[in-house]
């Protein structure tokens, strides 16, 4: 990891700084990697939740193209999304279709553990309550399977103005604190109609992991990492039980040397 700079602030969150995108993707693809073979040696099993998201997808085309994903069994990995678009299946926009093209297509997954939250076209129509509603109750499913955390490993994008799955800003999902999934209408990045996990079940995660690269994100990732209010800032509330790990290229992590 040439030139990578580690800094502890407290105890949590733990951040890594990479001199650009693609030495990001290439680290974090390989750390994934070798989190879930030790995760399999350890209990036969890991669960993963996909992130969208321009650095999400490349990380995920990246563990594809690298070696690391042969230490892996893919077919004993539940995968999640944090969140999807509610649109057609078919469309370009979906976190799932983008996940499948970049990586779930290219290796053996077992396809009753990659866990798709309902498009526009899927089994309640145009319905985003009941879509997320149903996620709700699969990941009660699992959970009561599985006890102890839901997920193993969280990874999550983060947005200019903060947001982390569809969780933004001042909206009425930042403020949900019993339901586990929701609809998210409104969005202020299109599309605007979204399913999403809440802050709560990203909490429920044993490691959450947040990818991101690019100026733009600078202020939104030293706000973050400096204990931001949740509410304004989602990402400051994306937090792991055992730990949270920020993977951040040099740009984005131009704000927290001003802190
Ligand atoms: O809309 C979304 O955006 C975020 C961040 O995306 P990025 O392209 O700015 O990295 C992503 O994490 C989220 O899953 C997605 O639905």
């Amino acid at each position: 990891m040439t030139g990578v700079v580690e800094r502890r602030i407290g105890y949590v969150p733990k951040v890594f700084v990479y001199p650009d995108g693609p030495q990001l993707v290439a680290s974090v693809a390989g750390r994934l990697a070798t989190r879930v073979a030790a995760l399999q040696a350890e209990k036969g099993t890991a669960s993963v939740v996909l992130t969208g998201g321009r650095t999400g997808i490349a990380l995920l085309a990246e563990l594809t193209a690298g070696s690391g994903h042969s230490a892996v069994d893919w077919s004993r990995v539940d995968f999640f999304w944090g969140d999807d678009r509610f649109v057609s299946s078919d469309n370009p926009d979906r976190n799932a279709r983008q996940a499948y093209e970049a990586l779930l297509d290219h290796l053996p997954v077992d396809p009753r553990r990659v866990h798709v939250m309902e498009p526009a076209n899927g089994r309640f129509g145009y319905d985003p309550d009941a879509a997320a509603a149903a996620y709700e109750e699969l990941l009660v499913r699992y959970g009561d399977a599985t006890g102890g955390p839901l997920f193993d490993i969280c990874l999550l994008g983060v947005g200019e103005e903060g947001h982390v799955a569809s969780v933004f800003p001042d909206s009425p999902a930042v403020h949900e604190e019993r339901r586990m999934v929701v609809a998210v209408r409104d969005c202020p990045k299109p599309p605007p109609t979204r399913i999403s996990l809440t802050l709560p079940t990203i909490r429920r995660s044993d490691q959450v992991w947040l990818i991101t690269t690019g100026a733009a994100k600078a202020e939104a990732v030293a706000a973050a990492v400096c204990g931001a209010d949740q509410r304004s800032l989602p990402a400051a509330g994306a937090r792991g039980l055992d730990c949270t790990l920020w993977f951040v290229d040099a740009e984005a992590a131009r704000g927290l040397s001003r802190r």
